[in-house]
């Protein structure tokens, strides 16, 4: 199958990225997802201006039988200039993406600046979503601060930039929210991220997984699947056409990136999943969306890409 999807001035030869966060934390992370097989891009961990150590642990766990993880990292990262020595000092094999992040819309800002004035011409994902941090809304559940923003954003930067957006659950705001997105010129969207606010208890010791926040976290994995599907399946029937769509949520196998396809997706990101089974599950993935494409007679993405069948 020929994958060669553009998004701005990207050109990929693979659907899949990883998940912001996932195996993106250091060079040499970051590194094992560049030379994975099948692997079509890599993304940074959320950066702050500066280098976080996040939250007490334990702020992860991942239940890798029923293929769900719950998190509250709170965004440790090695900070912006870590990143950005990374994507400009090393001849990169992937299209590689930077994700921006901020606890204030000035950090916002600062970071994106900072960007814009760099040599740096891939993608910028800005994670309007992040859920973890205490006292702090995901900006993107607050529709008049996403809107001012991007107002923000827009006036000065030029080079070509996604959002990360959380999951939503009321058609009306999937309207807004895609009334909004459409009066920038984002270059793609990527959704979902994780479903906020979960709790997981250990029934050995009736007591929450994670430490942060009284166990409540970042829902991923096969649990949220029929949730990200609806979002890419929303926004895709909402967003201008030029924007483009990376789909992520709920991805452990290939009929899920095949659904996910169907939803309109133009990439599929893996997180939770690539965290339980490593750098190889693209290329399990990519064997088992052939599969399915191989028994449906399939011989080109634009066969699937959008193609959900209603119920008439
Ligand atoms: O706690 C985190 O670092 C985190 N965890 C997530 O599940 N999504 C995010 O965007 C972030 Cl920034």
């Amino acid at each position: 199958m020929d994958y060669t999807t553009k998004i701005a001035n990207q050109v990929f030869h693979h659907l899949f990225i990883n998940a912001a966060g996932v195996y993106c934390q250091t060079f040499e992370e970051l590194e094992q997802i560049q030379n994975a097989p099948c692997a079509g891009a890599v993304i940074t961990k959320s950066a702050t201006a500066k280098e976080r150590s996040g939250n007490s642990e334990p702020r992860y766990f991942e239940n890798s039988v029923e293929h769900n993880t719950i998190n509250s990292m709170g965004l440790p990262n090695l900070g912006i200039d870590y990143y950005l020595n990374y994507v400009l000092k090393h001849s990169l094999k992937l299209p590689t993406l930077f994700s921006i992040v901020g606890l204030c819309q000035k950090e916002i800002i600062d970071n994106l600046k900072k960007l814009q004035a760099s040599d740096f011409s891939g993608l910028t994902e800005l994670n309007l979503s992040y859920p973890n941090v205490s006292g702090k809304p995901q900006i993107a559940y607050d529709f008049a601060a996403t809107r001012e923003i991007l107002d923000n954003v827009f006036a000065f930067y030029s080079k070509p930039l996604g959002v990360k957006l959380p999951p939503y659950f009321d058609i009306a705001h999937f309207d807004q929210i895609a009334a909004i997105l459409n009066d920038y010129p984002l270059a793609y969207v990527n959704a979902i991220n994780s479903v906020g606010n979960g709790l997981v208890i250990d029934p050995e010791t009736d007591t929450v997984m994670i430490k942060p926040k009284d166990g409540f976290g970042g829902l991923g994995g096969k649990q949220i699947k029929a949730t990200a599907l609806a979002n890419v399946r929303a926004l895709r029937q909402r967003l201008h056409p030029q924007i483009k769509i990376i789909a992520t949520g709920g991805v452990t196998n290939g009929r899920n990136v095949y659904d996910h396809l169907l939803c309109g997706a133009d990439l599929v990101s893996v997180g939770s999943q690539l965290g339980i089974e490593g750098p190889t599950v693209f290329a399990r993935l990519e064997k088992e969306l052939e599969e399915i494409f191989a028994d449906k007679g399939i011989t080109d993405l634009r066969q699937v890409r959008g193609k959900l069948k209603l119920i008439a």
